[in-house]
């Protein structure tokens, strides 16, 4: 069973082999997340040579044939060929990087799930590799369920939960106030966008925490 991890790589160096679509779709979402991005493949998307062109990306212009991958925190074996993708795998997790296939994720360290973003709200869905199809789906319906809103509502929570540290000492009542300040009504009001509606339940949740002992 996989283990899930939120991870920061801001500044990490990152491989993909391959560059195709799918690529494409692993340098997109390595760029949002600030990572330092090598492209191994003589072709690449048009996509990813304007990312080229703009400095965005480095790239091996060659077809990997076994070349050492070193220094590389994660690598991405994307290419469309299965031969290749499992020898730079091997080559990369000697040097000590954590390994994906896009062509076999039971022989991957990590795959990769379908996500929503909803400012720092993440909500994400994986089926352990069996079935993309329905990742895809599911984030399809979250998408639909969980709107900017949440985003928003993260923020207010933010700042709310310094607060409430200054006035409830104890974590216990910490724990307490947040079962009833997150309760349905107030998501709901959430959700039809009746912001000054949820704001005053809020404020009414911390009010009567203020006269707690
Ligand atoms: C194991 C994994 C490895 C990995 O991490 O890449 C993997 C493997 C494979 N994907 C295949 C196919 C497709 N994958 C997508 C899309 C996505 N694939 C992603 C992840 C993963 N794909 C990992 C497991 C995720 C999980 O646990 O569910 C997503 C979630 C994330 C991302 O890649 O960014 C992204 C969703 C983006 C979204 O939310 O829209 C589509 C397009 C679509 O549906 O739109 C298709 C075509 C339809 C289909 O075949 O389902 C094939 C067969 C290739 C073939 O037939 O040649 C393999 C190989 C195999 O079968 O193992
Ligand atoms: N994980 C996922 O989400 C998905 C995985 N796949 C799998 O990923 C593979 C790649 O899919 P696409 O990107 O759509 O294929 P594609 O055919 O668009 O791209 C393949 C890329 O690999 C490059 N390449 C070929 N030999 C190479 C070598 N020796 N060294 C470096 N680069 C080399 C090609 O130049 C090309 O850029 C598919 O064969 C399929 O098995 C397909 C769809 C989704």
């Amino acid at each position: 069973m996989a283990y899930p991890v939120n991870l920061h790589l801001e500044g990490r160096h990152c491989a993909v082999i391959g560059g195709g679509g799918v690529a494409e779709r692993k340098v997109r979402a390595l760029l949002e997340a600030k990572a330092r991005v090598t492209v191994i493949s003589p072709v690449l998307t048009s996509w990813l040579q304007d990312r080229l062109a703009a400095g965005h990306i480095m790239q091996w212009a060659i077809p990997y044939s076994g070349q050492p991958l070193t220094g590389y925190f994660l690598v991405f074996c994307t290419t469309n060929r299965r031969e290749v993708n499992r020898l730079a795998a091997a080559t990369a997790r000697q040097a000590g990087a954590l390994v994906n296939l896009a062509d076999d994720g039971e022989g991957s360290d990590f795959t990769i799930p379908s996500q929503v973003r909803r400012g720092d709200l993440l909500l994400t869905v994986s089926t352990g590799g069996k079935s993309p199809a329905l990742s895809r789906r599911l984030r399809e319906e979250l998408a639909e369920r969980y709107g900017s809103e949440y985003g928003l509502y993260l923020e207010r929570l933010t700042a709310l939960r310094e607060e409430i540290k200054t006035v409830l000492a104890d974590s216990k009542d910490r724990e307490a106030f947040w079962r009833q300040a997150l309760d349905e009504e107030i998501l709901t009001l959430l959700k039809q966008g009746r912001f000054e509606e949820a704001e005053e339940k809020i404020q009414h949740a911390v009010s009567c925490c203020g006269i707690k002992p």
